[in-house]
């Protein structure tokens, strides 16, 4: 399946890919969204490579796998699981079947039930004992954490509901932190846990509980859950009322479309949550319907597959120009690495090729001031991706997103170009001369030749927002068909989970003899040292 891929790259590893440019490709390797761009342009695919790559997803049969995803086949096979994340924006389709039910009554039911709390919240018509609700704390961790909160930071210009607040590690300074910031009487907490069993949130949970029984009589009337556990939530004593529940084919990692994204919808308001779902049915229809070629997360996805598994570079940087969308690299890790960090293919046989690459990123410019030195001079190649919106919020300040979009450009336009040894002489000519002249040019070479990506849009607003996040599912989706793994499970996080649990009574000091050496002598070094 692989061969002709490799054989292609072969052929034209050692060029340079500015030379591919003609008239037409800088707008034939793009694809198009509404008014939302992707520009693969500065890649070294060309037109045999991207062929070749378009080759893939017949040979996996990406549309009938697709399909299937949509039509609420249980693709998750070694859980048994239907992936309908889908079904929660699909808010003017038709039914989506589940085992011959249509669960979209529910799924309409339960949104139905988050506007009015939201709606009641934001009002006031819903109080706290001490009165009109000023702040939300999610209690929630991985993706019952990372999408409302890297989504109520990207929509802050819509946000006019109560303060939101995140906590999900166990370590009790986040915690505190928050609940020191927060008047427990007129406080919301939603316990966000797709499970109710994670111990981290239940942890949280407990001690939000305890934090707000010492100032109101009835702490539990301020607490809501975001689960599929009836039973848990029940025995944790929130009112069925408060509950908003959803089944168990909703990846944890895509949930934010439905009840887990209460807090954001509180931040924002129940007509702005609505715009965010449109856009993500917006990139779910292009992804059903777009021929492979123009289809943006299909083209994304490929482009990532070049990269990583034919190019073998082993990680991918997601650098958004747009400040709001800084814990999107956080959102993605978890995304992209839980979902295709795997070693063993659907059939149960070692993968015969690099799983997904580690994704990373921090916003421009500021990572243009800590970690792109590596980038640019590293001797390791890092595939970009940036993001970019033509217009900021605030209109005074445009002149300085103007400058913002002029960092973007130029860091795509600096990867590809680079500077050779001609120009960086000329740039100190006139300080040095002779061998000094040539090791200090040395120094400011840039290699070039470096492939990135660009997505652009108007303005990150609700319903663009809703197509990027959407965007990057499906691109998980078709990468993880390509690579042949089952993209929806995550037996990767149970082990230490396990250990967790079973070293939790040596740390308080049971006996620690049947542990390794060196964990033997770490629980000692941290028991002298009073923990
Ligand atoms: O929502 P919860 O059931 O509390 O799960 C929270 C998170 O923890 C798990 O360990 C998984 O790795 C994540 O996929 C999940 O999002």
């Amino acid at each position: 399946m692989w061969g002709k891929l490799h054989i292609h790259h072969e052929a034209v590893e050692n060029r340079r890919f500015e030379t591919l440019f003609d008239v037409k490709r800088a707008d034939d390797f793009t694809a198009s969204v509404g008014d939302m761009r992707l520009d693969y342009a500065k890649t070294n695919i060309d037109e045999r490579g991207r062929a070749l790559l378009i080759d893939l997803l017949d040979q996996v049969d990406l549309a009938g796998k697709r399909d299937a995803m949509f039509d609420g086949t249980a693709i998750n096979e070694t859980e048994g699981r239907a992936v309908l994340h889908t079904a929660l924006r699909n808010l003017d389709g038709g039914p989506v079947m589940v085992d011959g039910a249509d669960v979209m009554p529910e799924v309409l039911g339960t949104l139905d039930r988050m506007e009015k709390f939201a709606a009641d919240v934001r009002s006031g018509a819903f109080k706290g004992q001490g009165g009109k609700i000023t702040d939300v704390v999610n209690i929630g961790i991985g993706g019952s954490d990372l999408g409302p909160a890297m989504g109520v930071l990207a929509l802050a210009p819509y946000h006019d509901g109560p303060r939101c607040h995140f906590v999900s590690n166990v370590d009790p300074a986040d915690i505190s932190q928050v609940l020191r910031s927060c008047d427990p009487t007129t406080t919301l907490v939603i316990v966000a846990s797709k499970t109710f069993t994670t111990i981290e949130t239940m942890t949280n949970a407990r001690t939000a509980k305890a934090w707000m029984g010492e100032s109101v009589s009835d702490p539990a009337a301020q607490f809501a859950a975001l689960s599929t556990s009836e039973d848990g939530t029940a025995a944790f004593g929130i009112d069925a009322a408060r509950v908003f529940g959803f089944e168990d084919w909703v990846g944890g990692r895509y949930s934010m479309w439905g009840p887990i994204g209460l807090s954001m919808m509180i931040a924002i308001g129940p007509d702005a949550f609505r715009a965010f779902l449109r856009g993500a049915r917006d990139m779910d229809r292009h992804f059903q319907a777009a021929d492979w070629s123009e289809n943006m997360p299909v083209m994304l996805a490929l482009v990532g597959i070049w990269h990583n598994q034919i190019c073998g570079y082993s990680t991918r940087a997601v650098l958004p120009y747009d400040n709001n969308l800084s814990r999107l690299p956080a959102y993605l890790q978890q995304l992209e690495m839980e979902s295709n960090g795997k070693g063993v293919s659907m059939d149960g046989e070692d993968l015969s090729i690099n799983s997904g690459p580690v994704v990373w990123g921090e916003p421009g410019t500021n990572g243009q001031h800590a970690f792109y030195q590596l980038i640019h001079q590293g001797t390791r190649v890092i595939p970009c991706e940036f993001l970019v919106a033509a217009r900021g919020h605030d209109d005074d300040l445009h002149h300085q997103h103007q400058l913002l979009v002029a960092n973007c450009l130029a860091q795509s336009e600096a990867l590809m170009k680079g500077r050779d040894l001609d120009e960086a002489r000329g740039k100190v000519a006139d300080k040095f001369e002779g061998a000094e002249l040539e090791r200090q040019a040395k120094h400011r070479v840039f290699a070039g030749n470096r492939p990135s990506v660009t997505i652009a849009y108007p303005k990150l607003d609700p319903f663009t927002l809703g197509q990027i996040i959407a965007l990057y599912e499906h691109r998980v989706f078709v990468e993880g068909v390509v690579l042949g793994i089952n993209s929806y499970d995550q037996w990767g996080v149970e082990l230490g989970k396990e250990l967790a649990t079973a070293l939790q009574p040596i740390v308080e000091g049971a006996d620690a003899s049947g542990k390794d050496e060196s964990t033997a002598a770490l629980v000692g070094f941290l028991q002298q040292h009073g923990v």
